[in-house]
């Protein structure tokens, strides 16, 4: 499939929508009421700190909505007030925090059933709307959908569509496009569909593995067996990684996308020489702005003295998942949780551990006077940070100090 030209007739199509309907004032207003918060405006504005009681707060200078998300959760309200009767569908969750997610479904917009592991798109009419999340959707999605009549509106973040940009780079030019991401994930689904050839990698470890293969050889058959879910159909790793470009999906952990980049840029140099290093790798750094500063909030959080941390954000978010990884290297207790109902008392809390499995934690809330790190992923609402913090506030409040 020639992935540019249909992207290219979708984008000239008067059934493709991705600027909005003109409602932004209004949906604006419903945004700031449903989703932001009084106390969230007050610690930004006394820099970040705030005491109540025995606890202190302080908070990460970056956190929470970030701009793509904002745009894409503003379009999917705006479609619903475009059209108030159409029936509207949404490919996946717009974003991944679960309350944004139950308002969708409370103002009718249905999710595509998901039938066996597989999308049914019949349940799709001619003339419905169906929204493509800030993810972004396959391309053989976007077909589907095209081909069917139905109106889409596409919030795709333009950060994740950067990304799409540079795999059709690599595609151009026979590249293979080595992606930093998880090979689940809707973005990197996404991504993945629109580049040539390609392998996905999730860390450092595995980008070792690859990058020792491109050197000294080894068991194809090992290689494809590790990433058998993680490639282009007829992938050879002993032909397929000659030329090799590398992009990320947004909101991996920047040092090991960084690194990763560095480690093919070496294996390539050490393979073919310096002279002919531009005929091997390509690298453009496609984690967004938004990650970085979260990231490095985080990193400029944990230099802090703090008795615990609090990372709020949907457990399917990865880039939630990734602010709890800096605080769990530098060994501070920190607690992963996506809403307020997560602190089941001050003794126990239930929270998602790095390896993605949920755990009961007990005396998380230590005694007398603390200070607590709070951050919050990027598709987390400000609420949702102020109703932890408000329980933080009252659970202390009953508990004597000793
Ligand atoms: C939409 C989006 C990021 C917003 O945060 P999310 O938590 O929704 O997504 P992710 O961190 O990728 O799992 C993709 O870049
Ligand atoms: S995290 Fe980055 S790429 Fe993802 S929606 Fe936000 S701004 Fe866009």
């Amino acid at each position: 499939m020639d992935t540019k030209a249909f992207k290219r007739a979708l984008q000239h199509s008067e059934n493709y929508n991705r600027k909005g309907f003109g409602h932004q004032a209004e949906v604006t207003t419903q945004l700031q009421s449903e989703y932001k918060s009084g106390l969230i405006q007050q610690i930004r504005h006394q820099n970040y700190i705030l005491t109540q009681g025995d606890v202190t707060i302080r908070l990460a200078k970056a956190f929470g909505f970030c701009w793509g998300v904002e745009r894409a959760v503003a379009m999917a309200y705006e479609t619903r007030q475009h059209f108030p009767t159409e029936r509207i569908w949404i490919t996946n969750e717009i974003i991944h925090n679960p309350s944004v997610n139950q308002r969708m479904q409370e103002m009718n917009i249905g999710f595509i059933p998901v039938e066996a592991g597989k999308k049914d798109f019949s349940v799709v009419e001619t003339g419905d709307v169906v929204i493509l999340p800030a993810f972004g959707a396959s391309v053989q999605e976007m077909q589907v959908l095209y081909d069917q009549g139905c109106k889409i509106v596409d919030t795709t973040c333009p950060w994740v569509s950067k990304v799409w940009n540079t795999v059709e780079k690599h595609k151009k030019v026979a590249f293979t496009s080595i992606i930093h991401g998880k090979y689940k994930h809707e973005e990197t689904i996404a991504t993945s569909s629109f580049a040539g050839k390609y392998l996905i990698v999730l860390n450092l470890q595995e980008a070792q593995y690859v990058a020792d293969y491109i050197l000294n050889g080894g068991e194809g058959e090992e290689f494809m067996q590790k990433f058998a879910k993680a490639c282009s159909a007829g992938f050879d790793p002993d032909q397929d990684l000659e030329r090799v470009g590398i992009a990320n999906q947004t909101t991996m952990l920047k040092g090991e996308t960084e690194e990763i980049g560095k480690l093919f840029e070496r294996t390539m140099m050490q393979k073919y020489g310096t002279v002919d290093l531009n005929q091997h790798f390509q690298s453009f750094n496609t984690i967004c702005d938004a990650t970085q500063e979260r990231q490095d909030a985080m990193l400029e959080l944990v230099e802090e003295k703090l008795d615990l941390i609090l990372v709020i954000g949907g457990f399917n978010s990865s880039n939630t998942a990734q602010l709890q990884q800096i605080a769990a290297e530098r060994g501070i207790p920190s607690y992963h949780i996506d809403s307020v109902e997560r602190i089941k008392s001050a003794n126990t809390i239930e929270h998602r551990q790095l390896n993605g499995q949920l755990a009961m934690a007990n005396n998380w809330l230590p005694n007398g006077k603390i200070i607590v790190g709070v951050t919050s992923g990027a598709s987390t609402p400000d609420k949702v940070v102020a109703d932890v913090m408000e329980k933080m506030f009252a659970l202390k409040a009953l508990v004597p100090a000793i």
